[in-house]
């Protein structure tokens, strides 16, 4: 209500200046008025097209300028005002290509270099990211469905000494190996770090991890609240470090017996353990609730860090 108040005394001066035919001049930022200057040579008058749409105005079309950011609206004489959603639908209904390019040439003209079609945003930098969390709170789950839908991030497949479970595919989601296997590798110091969980050897291989960021390629690390203590000190702020917890104790313990592959003495130790590893929280950069039935959401949430992280002006850059 306010800026209609505000807005009428200019609009009546836009539409007599309309009427007698004399160029309107308004207060803009320098970059605006470059495209003004310019425009007025291609006999475009500048006005505000809410404006002429409020007044119902029929004698003007309209060409739209993105300018800093902004977007300027400008109604030239003579062509009828359409009805749009958007002002892009006002650009595509009412500039011809032709049109825009002509105004194109006007502003390169006008600041005397062509326009840069290069990106304005650099690169960013390839990703380094960890999820860690309690036992059974959805770590694998999570991380598969990431991989459908962000397959362009590499999964860093750990290998574990623990049985293969129902469903899990050597090379996919563990490379499974004996205990004297995974010892040899701890010896030829080829593990990013290793701990012993419940009584099962588990790693990140370094092979993995080097090779894909040699080639720039996002990489995702599954791992327990002791490893990730460990790839902490590796990165330190350099990788991001992701908690996922349930929505409480009582949810975790659920899923954890509804999985049913630990007997209730296992449960018990994955039950206290989780409760001391929810304390490490703070060690981490994001916590994501995992919870029940809301897997998507998780894993969208997920996807909207990675995308912040990229959108970063002061970008991460892990080395290895
Ligand atoms: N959001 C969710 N809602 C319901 N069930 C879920 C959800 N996320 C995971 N689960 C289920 O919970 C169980 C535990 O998940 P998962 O095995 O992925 O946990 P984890 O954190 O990888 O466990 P661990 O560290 O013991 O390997 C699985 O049966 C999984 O299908």
């Amino acid at each position: 209500m306010t800026g209609l108040t505000t807005f009428l005394p200019f609009l009546r001066g836009t539409l007599l200046g309309l009427k007698l035919g004399v160029r309107q001049r308004h207060v803009l930022p320098d970059s605006h008025r470059i495209v003004e200057a310019s425009l007025a040579r291609a006999h475009v008058q500048c006005f505000s097209l809410r404006a002429c749409r409020a007044s119902k105005a029929s004698d003007a079309s309209t060409v739209c300028v993105e300018s800093s950011g902004r977007s300027l609206e400008w109604l030239a004489s003579k062509t009828p005002i359409r009805s749009y959603a958007s002002s892009a639908d006002a650009m595509n209904a009412t500039v011809s290509s032709s049109k825009q390019s002509q105004v194109l040439k006007e502003l390169e003209k006008v600041l005397g270099s062509p326009l840069d079609t290069q990106p304005q945003a650099p690169p960013p930098n390839p990703l380094v990211v960890v999820i860690s969390g309690p036992s059974g709170v959805g770590k694998d789950a999570v991380i598969k469905r990431l991989q459908e839908i962000r397959n362009e991030i590499h999964f860093v497949v750990t290998a574990t000494t623990r049985p293969k479970r129902p469903g899990e595919v050597e090379g996919v989601d563990y490379y499974f190996m004996s205990k004297p296997e995974f010892l040899d590798l701890i010896a030829r110091n080829e593990l990013i770090e290793h701990a012993l969980v419940y009584g099962d050897y588990k790693g990140v291989p370094k092979k993995q991890v080097r090779e894909c960021m040699s080639t720039g390629q996002d990489v995702l690390l599954r791992l327990d609240i002791q490893g990730a203590a460990t790839v902490r000190k590796l990165f330190g702020q350099e990788a991001v470090f992701i908690f996922l917890v349930a929505e409480s104790e009582v949810a975790l313990v659920e899923r954890l017996v509804e999985r049913k592959t630990e007997s209730i003495d296992k449960l018990l130790v994955r039950v206290a353990t989780a409760r001391e590893e929810v304390k490490h929280i703070n060690e981490f950069d994001y916590v994501v609730v995992n919870a029940d039935g809301q897997l998507e959401r998780t894993v969208s949430h997920l996807c909207s860090i990675i995308d912040a992280e990229k959108a970063r002006v002061q970008q991460r850059h892990a080395q290895f």
